[in-house]
């Protein structure tokens, strides 16, 4: 069978009700159902999420009518208890997520059993998508509902593509930071192979995040997760450009009595005042579209501009939405108290300034307005994308009318033809209202024209075609890096090709390789369970066994000084062979760390969180524990600085893990290597490293030997296993393989 995609977002395009006992079905409101559907439509595949029921209302005979009803709309339920609707959905989602992400910290909530019931949802959703998945599907999961669902697949399916879009912002890290559970939230959605933002501002703070919080290595936008390469990306959403654009087309040709209801009051107006231009906004009644702020701005226009009073009428179509929410229902108050106290004031016997209406309307009665409105005020406070503004003004057939945006939308990046304005400066917006209302129709048009343009190339169907093309060459990237994990097969080969040797060398790198990384380097000794496994390995007669380290000699020393192990220190400086004492590989010379460390403490001063490890023969900075940015940043200044000062010496420059270290350019672990395999005929040869520097002896690694790098990285290695645990295990299949 050929591979699905599978959509799953908390709510589906369509909703169920019950009234009466009797089922009824309409569509979802909201950017997410309404941009995806037609997305859907073209598809072959399966839509999961929520009916917007509870299973306290329904019996088995209304589930299964249910099941049959989405089923031939190619979807699927996840059935939610009450508790599951207060807790995850009005709960953890538009108590805490929702208001965070907005930058609405005032009014976030952290509630334990906001989170522990978040987390059972997001399994419930799990459950279902994977009674419909096969390997190879790719699964496509929507928005901060759902931020756990795919690392919740992945545990389950680990073969299968997953990509994840959020619909909202994603805030800036010193808001992000603030939610209680923020690890295990980016851990969840890391389980996807590509995470799609609005803007490429929604992307970085992520990527802030995640360097910030997690410590993961990031470059450009991929992210080191895991055995795993997760891409990053930016794609707009679009709209589907051809429905509206069409359907304004079939409403201007139809004559007064096919007109609708609404159309006809909004004809009325045209005739009665007929200088009057009409000024429209849609939203659904949330706190983050700003709507207090625009009827503020709208009634200091009029007293600002005194003369376009009864020339100038604003529509408001406010869409119910979380009304269980307390923050929404005081918002309808503050919305009504508003709409009465300036319609009081400044209505006369023809004219009212406000039109408002609170309820949805029908896609038809949609063009209505869209059709009829000279000017479209859009001031959300803070909005992922906002199709409104995109609507707006693909309805615009004869190219004329005006767009007024908030920048805060994500639908601003792309929309600078628009009059862009700040929703909290209300002086800007009534200046924008008048420029609009005066704006000439030539400038009008030259706007819309070249808006249009882009809508109608980057619509709904190319936002998800981009999408999914970029989730499918997500599957490339380990061809890329063209290294073979060595998994359970490999490794049975490798340990009887190992058992059969007579001359065997084990070249072993220690940091990120034989244990994990500390903040502190010195901190990273060895644990009992290593000793143990070395020793083992060291006793066998047919192996040399050789510790591999860019660690200076006293260190090792103190650490394995009563072993009898062999030893390079230094990356190569120095060599012990078992039982045998230290000799040094090359003679080097070390007055240049006189000039060189004061360099390095200019940039320790500068960089907090950084350090200098002194080593006889080299001088590390160290800076894992500083600022990931600054420390880039750093990174490429200490490069250029200390590039410049050692052209003339012997030096070269380490860019190693988390560390730069300043060396005599003479030495490196492929040196070493190279004179250890010069010094005897193996017949069984294995380096293993994690890091840049371990490079050089992968490339000392004889053919049909083994080159074996720790992470998922690209690397000269034929071979990589995950992390220090599988190791470990290597370790433990090398010690008991006699
Ligand atoms: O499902 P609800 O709680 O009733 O809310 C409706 C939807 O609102 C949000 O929409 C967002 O998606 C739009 C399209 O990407 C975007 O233009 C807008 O800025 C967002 O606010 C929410 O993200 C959806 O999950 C909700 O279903
Ligand atoms: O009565 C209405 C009013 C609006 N919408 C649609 O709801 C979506 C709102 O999306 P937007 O991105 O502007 O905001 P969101 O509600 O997703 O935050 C748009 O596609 C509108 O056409 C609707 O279906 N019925
Ligand atoms: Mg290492």
């Amino acid at each position: 069978m050929d591979n699905k995609t599978i959509i799953v977002s908390n709510r589906l395009p369509l909703q169920l009700h019950l009234s009466d006992g009797q089922l009824k079905m309409t569509p979802s409101v909201g950017g997410l159902a309404t941009g995806m559907e037609s997305v859907h439509k073209d598809e072959e595949g399966l839509w999961i999420g929520w009916s917007g029921l509870v299973e306290e209302d329904l019996d088995q005979d209304t589930h299964k009518e249910i099941d049959q009803l989405v089923a031939k709309e190619n979807c699927a339920t996840v059935s939610l208890t009450q508790d599951d609707v207060n807790n995850f959905y009005y709960g953890l989602s538009n108590r805490t997520l929702w208001p965070l992400f907005h930058y609405f910290m005032e009014y976030t909530e952290f509630e334990i059993q906001y989170w522990e019931s978040y987390k059972a949802v997001n399994q419930k959703f799990a459950n279902v998508v994977l009674q419909h998945i096969e390997d190879g599907d790719q699964i496509w999961v929507h928005d901060y509902q759902l931020l756990l669902l795919p690392a919740l697949i992945r545990q389950s399916k680990p073969n299968v593509s997953i990509g994840f879009f959020l619909h909202i912002p994603f805030p800036s890290y010193e808001i992000f930071r603030c939610f209680p559970w923020r690890e295990e939230l980016l851990h969840g959605v890391l389980g996807a192979d590509l995470i799609g933002f609005h803007t490429y501002d929604y992307e970085r703070h992520f990527l802030s995040s995640i360097k910030r919080i997690l410590r993961l290595d990031v470059n450009f936008n991929e992210i080191d997760y895991h055995e795993r390469i997760v891409k990053v990306d930016s794609f707009p959403m679009g709209i589907d450009y051809n429905k509206f654009h069409d359907a304004a087309k079939s409403h201007r040709k139809l004559c007064s009595e096919e007109r609708s209801e609404l159309q006809q009051k909004l004809d009325e107006h045209f005739e009665s005042t007929k200088d009057t231009k009409l000024i429209l906004s849609i939203d659904r009644l949330d706190y983050t579209k700003g709507i207090p702020n625009r009827i503020r701005a709208f009634e200091y226009f009029l007293n600002k501009y005194p003369e376009f009073k009864e020339k100038v009428r604003l529509i408001m179509l406010s869409v119910p939405s979380r009304s269980d929410v307390p923050q929404y229902q005081l918002l309808k108050k503050e919305t009504d108290e508003l709409v009465g106290r300036i319609n009081g004031e400044f209505s006369t016997v023809n004219w009212t300034p406000i039109w408002y209406f609170y309820r949805s309307l029908p896609f038809d009665n949609l063009i209505d307005l869209y059709s009829s409105a000279d000017i479209a005020l859009i001031t959300p406070i803070r909005d992922g994308m906002n199709l409104v503004a995109k609507e707006y003004v693909a309805t615009r057939t004869r190219k004329d009318g005006v767009l007024i945006l908030s920048e805060m939308a994500g639908a601003s990046k792309e929309m600078n033809e628009a009059i862009l304005i700040n929703p909290n400066n209300f002086e800007q917006i009534a200046d924008s209202i008048k420029s609009a209302i005066e704006m000439p129709l030539e400038q009008q048009i030259s706007r819309n024209h070249l808006l249009q343009k882009r809508l109608k190339r980057y619509s709904v169907e190319k936002w998800a075609q981009e999408f999914m093309k970029s989730l499918n060459a997500t599957k490339d990237i380990e061809k890329v890096i063209a290294l073979k994990p060595l998994d359970e097969q490999e490794s049975k080969t490798m340990f009887e090709k190992f058992k059969s040797a007579k001359r065997r060398l084990l070249l072993l790198d220690y940091d990120g390789t034989l244990t994990g990384f500390q903040d502190n380097p010195q901190n990273a000794g060895p644990d009992d369970e290593l000793l143990t496994l070395l020793d083992k390995i060291n006793n066998q007669k047919q192996t040399n066994m050789v510790i591999i380290s860019g660690r200076d000699r006293e260190t090792l020393e103190r650490w394995f000084g009563e072993k009898d192990y062999a030893m390079i220190t230094d990356h190569g400086v120095w060599a012990k062979e078992k039982n045998k004492s230290w000799k040094p590989l090359e003679r080097l010379r070390t007055e240049w760390m006189e000039n060189i460390r004061p360099v390095l403490e200019t940039f320790v001063d500068r960089t907090p969180g950084t350090f200098i490890e002194e080593k006889k023969y080299s001088l590390a900075w160290h800076y894992r524990k500083a600022d990931p940015e600054l420390a880039q940043v750093r990174t490429i200044e200490l490069n250029t600085v200390i590039t410049s000062l050692i052209s003339n010496n012997e030096l070269t420059v380490l860019n190693g893990n988390k560390v730069i270290e300043v060396k005599n350019s003479s030495v490196n672990k492929g040196r070493a290597a190279g004179y250890l395999l010069s010094r005897k005929d193996y017949d069984f040869v294995l380096a293993i490293g994690d890091d840049w520097t371990d490079e050089y002896m992968f490339k000392e690694v004889p053919e049909g030997g083994y080159s074996i790098k720790v992470g998922f990285q690209k690397s000269k290695a034929k071979y990589y296993v995950k992390n220090t645990q599988e190791v470990r295990k290597l370790l433990e299949g090398f010690a008991n393989s006699q």
